[in-house]
């Protein structure tokens, strides 16, 4: 919103408070808000009760690019969604529960958003979970297919390696896959190399960027600290090894810490709130929009790999290289390949045979 609305819509508010009869001024509100929002945009949280899906839920009804809010799980979403529909924010908020209403909790949606699933216990990897989650997924974007084709898909459940590859095989087998509309979120790997390399370049954490590259799973992870911004401290090699393996085992530092609690929740949400707002963004004609996902990609010989990734008006806008690697980064790249290779192939392999 330009600053001159904000102001009229302040005042229009102050006139709403002061006024016994408020009708006129809440028409003017109402149109105030009406003649500079951004588009309409449904979106919808699927395992919107879980330990992700509850401050996701928050974190999008806080985004002002969101007009209608949809939160889906198996259990637990009308209490949810009534407690975040009281926050006064633009976004009407509306629960569903069960897999009966997954058609209605769906329909007309821009973005779906999917941390549904069970999370990592300690010694677990995450393509142990992939037994339960492969069918999980499968079930959500078989309905995704059918009410929402055009939505951008924001898979968080994991093993995302395989969980993606699983939903692209799902909609072609419905005729409605779009490789520019489907994206593992990998964005809690680039908020982690930020953090840790803020950390120890001791530089300000709000201006560092760092690509994450691969996928989403130990050694897949591949952070890019060479072309890291901003340089400028002399990190020594044995630094980037540390803080790259830091970064792989950033998803099992908080399992082991939570203790069988669980994993990632309240990052997790974070980031995912921050990829959602990017496809937003991207939909909404925002200009070089540019997030890493784990998409369909020709970067490497892999059919699907994590980039940076431009997001405009129908999704993936371009799937940008990888740039220039340190020789620490090209012996990464080559040993994640046949692990990735792996996880990408069994998750085909799933949807095939299902
Ligand atoms: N991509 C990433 O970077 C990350 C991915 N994850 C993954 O996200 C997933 C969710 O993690 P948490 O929220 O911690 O787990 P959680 O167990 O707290 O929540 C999962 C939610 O999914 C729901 N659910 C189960 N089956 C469902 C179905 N068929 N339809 C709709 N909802 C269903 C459950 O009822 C539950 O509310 C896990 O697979 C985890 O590994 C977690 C952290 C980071
Ligand atoms: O580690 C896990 O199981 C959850 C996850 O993907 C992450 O935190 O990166």
């Amino acid at each position: 919103m330009r600053p001159s609305m904000i102001r009229s819509v302040q005042s229009a508010l102050r006139r709403a408070s002061s006024s016994s009869s408020s009708t006129s001024s809440r028409h003017l509100l109402s149109r105030a808000y009406s003649a500079d929002a951004s588009p309409e945009r449904k979106i919808a949280v699927l395992g919107a009760a879980g330990g992700i899906g509850q401050p996701l839920a928050l974190l999008m009804k806080l985004n002002p690019l969101v007009s209608h809010l949809s939160l889906y799980d198996i259990a637990g979403t009308p209490g949810v969604a009534a407690d975040v529909s009281h926050v006064n924010t633009r976004s009407e908020v509306k629960g569903y529960v069960g897999e009966d209403q997954l058609g209605a909790a769906l329909e007309g949606c821009d973005v779906v958003i999917i941390p549904a699933g069970v999370p990592r216990k300690p010694g677990m990897t995450r393509d142990d979970l992939f037994n339960i989650n492969a069918g999980i997924v499968k079930t959500l974007c078989t309905a995704i297919a059918k009410y929402c084709p055009n939505a951008l898909v924001n898979m968080i459940s994991n093993p995302v390696n395989s969980t993606v590859p699983i939903a692209a095989e799902v909609f072609k087998k419905a005729g409605t896959y779009n490789e520019k509309k489907l994206f593992g979120v990998t964005t809690l790997d680039v908020v982690r190399a930020k953090t840790f390399y803020a950390g120890k370049a001791k530089v300000p954490v709000s201006e560092v960027d760092v690509p994450v590259v691969g996928g989403h799973a130990g050694i897949t992870i591949l952070p890019l600290f060479s072309q890291a911004k901003p340089q400028g401290s002399n990190l020594s090699d044995e630094d980037v090894k540390a803080l790259t393996k830091r970064t792989q085992d950033g998803g099992t530092e908080v399992v082991e810490a939570k203790a069988g609690k669980g994993s990632a929740t309240l990052s997790m949400a974070y980031a995912g709130s921050i990829f959602a707002d990017a496809c937003l963004k991207g939909l909404n004609g925002v200009p070089d929009v540019v997030e890493c996902s784990f998409v369909q990609s020709a970067v490497t010989d892999l059919p699907f790999f994590a980039s940076k990734v431009r997001l405009g008006k129908d999704g993936v806008e371009e799937v940008l290289g990888l740039g220039s690697l340190s020789d620490f980064e090209k012996e990464g790249l080559e040993k994640l390949k046949p692990e990735l290779k792996a996880s990408i192939e069994k998750g085909i392999k799933f949807a095939h045979g299902n």
